[in-house]
């Protein structure tokens, strides 16, 4: 038999060649990296993740001086490739075999979502992706603007009953518009996505269980901090030994979210079991449709997806759903209010509608309301990037050439296998070699005459917007969220004058993947916007 001291050697040994392959690794890597800038490096644990979190604007900065590719760092100095280069992002989104979801971060988002479509990958996502693409094509998305619209409505209504409490000399209303605006989602998503009143717009003013939890895990002073924790805890299991700030709230979301989406399942499959006696056959929200396409009638055993699986799709509908497309909205009324002529010549447009109700085509004919959401989604981008892991060695192709360190120019990029590219879209968005120099300027009437530059951009649902990504993993759901945001402006903008309540320099895009509206000197409201709003008719 072995003497134990003998093994234990033998696993130290073992344990630091491990750790002396994996430094001389980083070294090599270090040494032949052939691009010269990127910004400097702050913490050898959190990498340049603290200050992206808190500083509005700073991969657009980063690029000001570095260029459209560069190298910064992620936790524990991982190397992220910065990418706002249009050919080598077509490229990346061309192949998405080779470039897929980082598994840290897929690791991370099971952890709170379940194996739903934002976080399975290869077959599988290729296998919910078939059967999910039913529940979200264009006849139901018209059918489901009838909520979007109800919802709507219901938020004017509550604004304008508040209106109507005040002073009827200056008939004005200051309100943090974020926090009606993300109720109004909220509602949305439940009752369109899967039958399910979560009465955020009735219970305004009360906490919201669901709403609450989101915003302590998006939004609150602490959400920053807790994701780099939860995100180390995911990159070095052994951390969540450690009582590390961050993990009560994950595990409560994520218990939260499980016991509404199994109930709401079950509920529904029971009812659809039942056959025509509880299931309304006209029911068309996305899960009743994804419950049809999924019956064994419909799909071969193998290509089913199981129940956690279904309940995955709802915590995915509201994680996916929810934040991003109330970002949209407050935002475009944002830029909405700071251009007030803009705002005038949507509202003349809206108003050659009769209907307060207007159907998904009326919608859809309006040709400035289109400018301004398509705006809006280039200027504000509310997903701000997507990283991607590279699967293999590669070679990246760029539009604009490099110089490396020794002054030479490159067209193209060598990559490693492992590396991670961060792929910007607000830069891309915000490009001037693509959008021309008033590219940093909110303009609807670009997308008029959209220049020749913007069709390489590999976009959702026209070539040349980028914001709801591209290829096979792009945002599914861009149709429900166009809808439901011209719905929201129609519906508001006819019935309010929007002014910022505050000066413009003090709000600023913060967090990190969604960026949210926040006081740039005072971060620790969390998610805010401040609007003066008056009546349309009692316009001066
Ligand atoms: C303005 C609103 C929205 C924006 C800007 C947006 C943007 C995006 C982006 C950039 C992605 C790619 C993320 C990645 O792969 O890392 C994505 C994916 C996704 N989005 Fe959206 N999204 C919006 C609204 C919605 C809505 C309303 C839903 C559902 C009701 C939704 C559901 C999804 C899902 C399920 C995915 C994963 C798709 C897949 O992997 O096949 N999104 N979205």
């Amino acid at each position: 038999m072995m003497d134990p001291s003998h093994i234990l050697f033998m696993a130290a040994a073992a344990s630091l060649c491990y750790g002396l392959i994996h430094l001389l690794q980083f070294l090599y890597h270090e040494l032949t990296n052939p691009l010269v800038g990127g910004p400097r490096n702050p913490s050898w644990i959190f990498g340049n993740v603290k200050e992206l979190g808190s500083e509005t604007g700073l991969t657009e900065r980063w690029q000001e001086e570095f260029g459209p590719i560069y190298l910064f760092r992620g936790l524990f100095s991982r190397r992220k490739l910065y990418v706002a280069d249009v050919k080598a992002l077509s490229y990346i989104v061309a192949n998405d075999a080779r470039f897929v979801r980082v598994p840290v971060d897929v690791k991370f988002k099971v952890g709170l979502l379940g194996e739903g479509l934002l976080t399975v990958v290869g077959d599988d996502h290729k296998r919910q992706r078939r059967i999910l693409n039913q529940a979200f094509g264009g006849p139901q998305i018209r059918y489901l603007t009838e909520i979007f619209v109800k919802k709507a409505v219901q938020l004017r209504d509550m604004w304008v009953a508040e209106l109507a409490q005040g002073n009827s000399v200056a008939p004005d209303l200051t309100v943090d518009i974020c926090d009606g605006i993300g109720r109004m989602t909220l509602d949305v998503i439940g009752e369109a996505g899967f039958n399910h009143e979560f009465q955020a717009l009735a219970d305004t003013g009360k906490p919201n269980k669901l709403a609450e939890l989101l915003t302590n895990l998006f939004h609150s002073p602490e959400a920053r901090r807790n994701w780099m924790f939860l995100q180390l805890q995911t990159l070095i299991p052994a951390l969540k030994l450690l009582p590390l700030p961050g993990q009560k709230a994950l595990a409560t979301a994520h218990a939260t979210m499980y016991s509404i989406a199994s109930q709401i399942v079950s509920e529904s499959k029971r009812a659809l079991s039942d056959g025509e006696k509880s299931f309304d056959s006209s029911k068309r929200d996305l899960l009743s449709i994804l419950l049809k396409a999924n019956m064994p009638t419909s799909i071969p055993a193998h290509q089913r997806l199981s129940d956690a699986e279904l309940i995955a799709q709802i915590s995915t509908f509201v994680a996916a759903g929810h934040e991003t497309t109330s970002n949209a909205i407050a935002w475009a009324l944002h830029s909405l209010s700071l251009h007030r002529a803009t705002q005038r010549k949507l509202r003349e447009e809206l108003s050659t509608i009769s209907s307060e109700n207007p159907t998904m085509d009326e919608l859809n004919s309006l040709p400035y309301l289109e400018s301004v959401v398509r705006e809006a989604l280039r200027f504000h981008g509310p997903v701000a990037f997507v990283d991607r892991m590279a699967t293999q060695d590669d070679v990246l192709p760029l539009s604009r050439p490099y110089i490396d360190k020794t002054g030479k120019s490159h067209d193209t990029l060598p990559i490693r296998k492992g590396q991670i590219v961060h792929m910007s879209i607000l830069a891309l968005n915000h490009d001037q070699d693509i959008w021309g120099p008033d590219a940093g300027e909110f303009r609807p009437e670009r997308w008029e005459n959209v220049p020749s530059g913007a069709g390489a951009i590999p976009g959702m649902p026209h070539p040349n917007l980028f914001s709801f990504f591209a290829g096979q993993t792009n945002c599914i759901g861009y149709r429900f969220a166009l809808v439901e945001i011209k719905a929201l402006l129609f519906t508001l903008i006819r019935a309010f004058e929007f002014e910022p309540a505050v000066p413009s320099s003090r709000i600023g895009r913060c967090g990190s993947l969604v960026r949210t509206p926040m006081y740039l000197d005072d971060l620790e409201r969390g998610t805010s916007l401040p609007m003066n709003m008056k009546p349309v008719n009692k316009q001066e």
